[in-house]
């Protein structure tokens, strides 16, 4: 028998109208209990103003909200049993880390013993059981926002709305709290929904992803399944790097002819979608070979060196292909460092072949 999955909140037909400006299109998404689902999307796509509408801070032009089947679209705010962090920490200057974070329960009337208690339990949890007489000033902006973390989870909310916690913080203070917000969540076990418009963070942190775009829901999947199999070019390229190579002809079964040069007929697996494709692979699945590859199932096309960068650990050679438009394409592939094409001149050939498993039709 199949896991039974619990939606905890559903948000139906969501749409947000800014006079004629359409902030969100009739979003449709069920948030699971106990998951860690992350909105993704560029700048202005519509992730913030779902989650205020999920928190009840802004009215929806039109559709509802249903907690487990009751429709709360009209509830207010303090009534949703929400916790919310935001990007700035907006704790309390004057008030030590354990004040800040027993405020929520003074709010909420819990007596002192047990106030002492939860703050306690969650200071430890963030890991800040050590500092809790310190004032933010005293702390990093990683421990500001632990502090802003451990607020929001102390009167146990069922949902936690995160809108881009983490993008004040420097690199490795990013990298660290990305850790820690695993484990967080595995800890508590609440129900988080994250905001962000990084898409490393929300392949690294997430059980499911949405991705948005101009305030459309465009996928929501695993973020293996959206990275492996995106519905479209716009999502392919959003969620990691891919090369994409436009297509002369394709035919019934898969198998398409590439580019007026020498046409290599190439093999793919389709993502759906409709109207025009364009081929993509994963630049990770690509191969860079010095002499032709030995016959095989493979997919192959020729190119040539234009530019290589050296990464330490790893080189990214820039290679203009043969095939793809009239143009030809260029392909960007990552290599070992100590790879034999290092020393080859600019005009040189080489070969790069993948496997027809890896390259996707993908809506253009
Ligand atoms: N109060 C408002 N009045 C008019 N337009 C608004 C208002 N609030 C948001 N918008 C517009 O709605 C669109 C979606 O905004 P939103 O903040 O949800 O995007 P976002 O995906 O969270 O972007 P970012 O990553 O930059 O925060 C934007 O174009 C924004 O300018």
């Amino acid at each position: 028998m199949g896991t039974l999955i619990k939606n905890q909140l559903c948000a139906e037909g969501i749409a947000k109208r800014y006079g004629s400006f359409v902030a969100l299109d009739d979003v449709s998404i069920s948030v699971r209990a106990g998951e860690f689902l992350t909105l993704l999307g560029p700048s202005g796509s519509g992730k913030t103003t779902l989650l205020m509408i999920l928190a009840g801070f802004v009215d929806p032009s039109a559709g509802r909200l249903l907690e487990d089947g009751v429709d709360i679209t009209r509830r207010p705010p303090e009534k949703r049993n929400f916790g919310m962090v935001f990007q700035g920490y907006a704790l309390f200057p004057h008030m030590s880390v354990f004040d800040n974070v027993a405020f929520a329960l003074r709010v909420r009337k819990v007596d002192a013993s047990a106030r002492r208690e939860r703050v306690t339990r969650i200071l430890d949890v963030v890991g800040l059981g050590a500092h809790s007489h310190k004032r933010p000033h005293q702390l990093s902006g990683g421990q500001q926002q632990r502090v802003a973390i451990a607020r929001a989870l102390v009167f146990e909310p069922e949902l936690l709305l995160l809108d881009e916690p983490l993008s004040a913080l420097d690199k490795n203070m990013r990298e660290q709290l990305q850790v820690e917000l695993r484990r967080i969540h595995r800890q508590v076990g609440t129900t988080f929904m994250f905001v962000t418009h990084d898409q490393e963070e929300a392949l690294a942190l997430s059980t499911r992803i949405a991705i948005f775009d101009k305030g459309e829901l465009v996928q929501i999947d695993t973020p293996e399944q959206i990275y492996a199999c995106p519905v479209n070019r716009f999502v392919g390229e959003f969620l990691g790097k891919m090369n994409v190579f436009a297509l002369d002809s394709q035919r019934e079964d898969g198998e398409i002819t590439l580019g007026n040069c020498g046409a290599a007929v190439l093999r793919a697996k389709s993502c759906g979608g409709c109207g025009p494709k364009v081929l993509a692979v994963r630049p990770e699945h690509m191969k860079l070979h010095v002499r032709p590859p030995i016959p095989s199932t493979d997919n192959v096309v020729m190119g040539t060196i234009v530019e290589r960068m050296f990464h330490g650990s790893r080189t990214t050679f820039s290679i203009r292909t043969s095939v793809g438009n009239s143009t030809g394409c260029n392909v960007l592939i990552d290599a070992p460092p100590d790879h034999p094409a290092r020393t080859l001149g600019s005009t040189a050939p080489v070969w790069l072949s993948w496997c027809p498993s890896n390259s996707i039709l993908l809506a253009a």
